[in-house]
């Protein structure tokens, strides 16, 4: 069976939606505050690791946890559950422009837009 990783392409494929992600974020006048003064390269890098990981592609995730990474955030900026679903938007959109399949949509929105994951960002 394989895994989502593979099926949404491979790494090649995975880079390239973090690319156009990035793009759309920054674009995105709901959320791109956040990411003043934040490193990008170091953020995709990053953001790379995790979708990585989370998609089945590789064995653990060394970074902060979701909830130390953005406990700044929510303590010093406001970042709240509107700016949550709004990331999530823009990645199925992201998703949706690079040609991946609904069904593999959904199954990208079952792991990161779920109840678990929105509590640890918005450290709730
Ligand atoms: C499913 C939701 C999310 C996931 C999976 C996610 C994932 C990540 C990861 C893996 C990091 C890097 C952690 C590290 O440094 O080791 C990070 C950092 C960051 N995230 Fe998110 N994130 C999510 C939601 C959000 C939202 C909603 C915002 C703002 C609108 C946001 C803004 C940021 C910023 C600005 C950083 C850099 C923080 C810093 O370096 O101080 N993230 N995120």
């Amino acid at each position: 069976m394989a895994t989502l990783f593979e099926q949404l392409g491979g790494k090649d494929a995975v880079d390239l939606a973090v690319d156009k992600f990035y793009d759309r974020v920054l674009n995105d006048e709901r959320i791109n505050r956040f990411f003043v003064n934040v490193d990008m390269a170091k953020q995709r890098r990053h953001q790379k690791a995790f979708l990585t990981y989370v998609f089945g592609g590789s064995e653990g995730y060394d970074g902060r946890s979701l909830r130390n990474a953005h406990k700044r955030l929510v303590e010093e900026m406001g970042l709240q559950s509107e700016h949550f679903d709004a990331v999530i938007e823009d990645l199925v959109l992201t998703l949706q422009e690079i040609g991946v399949p609904d069904e593999l949509i959904g199954r990208v929105g079952e792991i990161a837009n779920t109840t678990e994951t929105k509590k640890e960002v918005l450290n709730q």
